[in-house]
């Protein structure tokens, strides 16, 4: 007689954490984003390519369901929580840096989808601004055991130029996520853009807005303000999905590679848009197919 696998539903921890593994896969394969790492090519890394993009993606898996689980047990925002957060998210950076032999691919997304998974296993049910307003106050507990790093190239940058970098975002409950993406996703899917345009324009209304520490370190203020503006004639022009906009964004995507910037910040927060867009209410129910 055959073996039989038992079939068990997923657990709540385990249905985030394809969530935000999916979230991640979706952001790289999204199609043609400036100066980033897509289906086209590895946009201005020399280091990344899509390959290595969805290893890390999958790698990241134990991490968010750890990460969901431990709020599931805690059942509440608590220091406990959030130094047992810090440590899981620690190891989920040792064994993202492991698959991809010493290259950072996702740091800032296991900070935003790590805090937005342990919230939404904490508010399941709840609206996008109530789970990002979870993970914010999560993200302004301080973690004793977390090692500071005054050169990493967001610290470095922050203190150059006097901006808020990714710890910020989270703290302020992701602005660029519930003022700009999410509106922008579900604006352009209204006006009948098709799901991957209306993806680009959401990722371009975060970077019109963003202070990119990625942009930043790699190419100035200069880099960051021709970001920002040149995502804003994109939607001005009308969008991914019109003429005139495809013609901008082209126009932008010369000017990154140009200026050797990337947008990682962005398309990490584009991420975590696309995860909170999925998280309807009937995701976590046991048999649920999101
Ligand atoms: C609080 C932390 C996020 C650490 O923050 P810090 O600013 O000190 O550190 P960075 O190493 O710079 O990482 C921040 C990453 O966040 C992304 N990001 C940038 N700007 C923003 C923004 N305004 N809002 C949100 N997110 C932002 C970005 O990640 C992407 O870029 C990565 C590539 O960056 P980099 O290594 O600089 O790459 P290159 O330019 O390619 O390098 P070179 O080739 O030039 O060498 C990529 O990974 C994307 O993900 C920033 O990099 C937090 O990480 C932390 O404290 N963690 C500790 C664990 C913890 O407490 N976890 C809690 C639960 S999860
Ligand atoms: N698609 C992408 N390209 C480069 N860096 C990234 N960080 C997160 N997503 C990225």
């Amino acid at each position: 007689m055959s073996a039989l696998i038992a079939r068990q539903a997923p657990s709540a921890a385990e249905r985030l954490a394809d969530l935000a593994v999916q979230a991640l896969v979706d952001e790289a394969d999204l199609s043609p984003k400036p100066g980033l790492v897509d289906r086209r090519g590895s946009g201005a890394h020399s280091d990344l390519h899509l390959g290595l993009m969805h290893a890390s993606a999958q790698s990241l898996w134990p991490a968010f369901a750890a990460m969901a689980d431990a709020a599931r047990r805690e059942g509440r925002v608590s220091q406990a929580l959030r130094e047992t957060l810090g440590q899981l998210g620690r190891d989920g950076e040792a064994e993202m840096l492991r698959v991809t032999a010493g290259v950072n691919t996702h740091r800032g997304a296991i900070w935003a989808l790590g805090l937005l998974s342990a919230a939404a296993m904490l508010e399941s049910g709840a609206s996008a601004g109530e789970i990002a307003a979870s993970a914010a106050a999560l993200a302004r507990l301080d973690d004793p055991a977390a090692p500071h790093n005054p050169d990493s190239h967001g610290a470095r940058v922050c203190r150059r130029y006097g901006v808020l970098g990714a710890r910020e975002q989270a703290q302020h409950g992701f602005p660029a996520v519930i003022e700009h993406g999410l509106p922008q996703l579900l604006a352009s899917r209204h006006a009948g853009a098709g799901e991957q345009n209306a993806r680009l324009d959401a990722l371009l209304a975060i970077m019109s807005s963003l202070t990119d520490t990625c942009v930043l370190h790699r190419a100035g203020l200069e880099g960051l303000t021709r970001m920002q503006a040149g995502a804003r004639a994109v939607l001005e022009a009308g969008g991914a999905a019109s003429l005139a906009g495809r013609r901008q964004l082209r126009l932008l995507d010369r000017d990154m590679l140009a200026l050797n910037a990337s947008p990682g910040g962005a398309a990490d927060l584009l991420a975590a848009t696309l995860f909170l867009d999925r998280l309807a209410p009937h995701a976590l129910a046991p048999t649920g197919s999101y």
